[in-house]
């Protein structure tokens, strides 16, 4: 639809209630910590999740919707009905080998259903929008720590989706009036203290869910991808941030946008890289537990370092993490998978 035939300027936008917000991907990893930190924080929630990646168990509270958000019709249904405000749009494939394989996957969902989703929300009358991006829009950094001005030269599909929409968000704002934040997450990790939510992917592909497995006995071992690369002891450097520090961004990213702030992009990352030999010895630290680790050759469309500057956000946001330290990272991560070692089926 055209500019001129969408009257953005003359949909009503709902000021009554700031507080009506619809999650998409609220029953998954980081968008089921979303939806709690939220509800602590007396928001009202409405989750949206097909459930092709998530967990019904794992979204605490809030009104949840299985469908789909490339589903116009019920978007618009739902943010009428709830009055919603604001969205934080985290539904999407974000597997970087998988993406390199499944590109087809990738452009449909996260940008296909992306775009239907952003639209059904500027034609219902929605202008505030967090979206998960991620460090993966950077590629092969060309410095490091990598921050928000660094080029974006995505080196996976996944990573050239999460871009697309970023600069989709730029167009509809400039068309519709539509304000974003642009979270670009580096490595999420770790569970919510509280031990009722935490990662469970099926398949895992994630390093530390798949390390915490070995130490369970529940995985025969552990694979490290690639050990030829140009870092202290050959193996990838990831920042690794905790999933609850996350969280927290985004309701403070969506209190700016409630306070009219403009559009931004912001990083979020705990400033440091750790290789995955570093993460397989804590791990080994953490829990006590040994297990076998072997070397295998590099994932297509892996960087060899990805370190985040979180300057911005401490600065503009007054974000500051709780969980700096991968050690107290690890240790939140181990009290989940020991006490749910089948995820949401135990
Ligand atoms: N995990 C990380 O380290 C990381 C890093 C950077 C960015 N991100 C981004 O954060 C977001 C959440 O990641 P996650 O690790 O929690 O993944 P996840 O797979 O656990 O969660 C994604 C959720 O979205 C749902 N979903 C997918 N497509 C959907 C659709 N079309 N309609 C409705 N629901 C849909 C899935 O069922 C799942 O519950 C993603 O957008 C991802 O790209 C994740
Ligand atoms: O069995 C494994 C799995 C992973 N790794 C390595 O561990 C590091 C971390 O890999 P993850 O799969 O845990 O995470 P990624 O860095 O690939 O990707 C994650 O962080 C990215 C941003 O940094 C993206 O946003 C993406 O959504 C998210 O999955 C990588 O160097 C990877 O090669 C291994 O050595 N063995």
């Amino acid at each position: 639809m055209s500019g001129s035939s969408r009257p953005w300027n003359m949909v009503r936008i709902n000021q009554v209630d700031m507080k009506n917000i619809l999650v998409t991907g609220g029953a998954g990893y980081i968008g089921s910590h979303v939806v709690q930190e939220l509800l602590k924080r007396d928001y009202t929630v409405v989750t949206l999740d097909n459930l092709s990646k998530g967990h019904r168990g794992a979204v605490v509270g809030g009104v949840f919707v299985q469908g789909d958000c490339g589903n116009s019709m019920l978007v618009g249904e739902l943010v009428k009905q709830h009055q919603i405000n604001a969205v934080v749009h985290l539904a999407a494939d974000s597997l970087v080998g998988e993406s390199m394989t499944r590109p087809d996957k990738y452009c449909r969902n996260n940008l296909g259903n992306g775009i239907e989703f952003l639209t059904a929300l500027v034609d219902a009358g929605v202008r505030q929008f967090i979206l998960s991006s991620t460090a993966a829009v950077y590629g092969e950094p060309e410095y490091t720590p990598i921050d928000e001005a660094h080029p974006t030269r995505p080196v996976n599909v996944y990573g050239g989706t999460k871009l697309m929409l970023e600069q989709i968000l730029g167009w509809y704002e400039h068309a519709y009036g539509l304000r974003f934040v642009a979270l670009r997450y580096f490595n999420a990790a770790g569970a919510d203290p509280g031990g009722n939510i935490g990662e469970d992917h099926n398949p895992e592909t994630h390093l530390i869910p798949l390390v915490m497995q070995a130490a369970l006995g529940k995985r025969e071992k552990v694979t490290i991808l690639g050990t030829n690369y140009p870092t202290p002891d050959g193996t990838c450097l990831r920042d690794y941030i905790h999933v609850s520090d996350l969280a927290v961004a985004h309701v403070l990213a969506l209190e700016a946008l409630q306070a009219g702030e403009p559009s931004a992009v912001y990083n979020l990352g705990n400033e440091q890289g750790h290789s995955v030999r570093e993460v397989v010895d804590t791990v080994r630290r953490v829990t006590g537990r040994d297990f076998t680790v072997e070397e295998g050759p590099p994932r297509e469309g892996d960087p060899a370092v990805l370190v985040a500057s979180s300057r911005k956000i401490k600065d503009c946001l007054k974000w500051q993490p709780r969980y700096g330290e991968l050690e107290e990272i690890v240790r939140t991560a181990w009290a989940w998978h020991s006490n749910h070692p089948d995820g949401y089926q135990s």
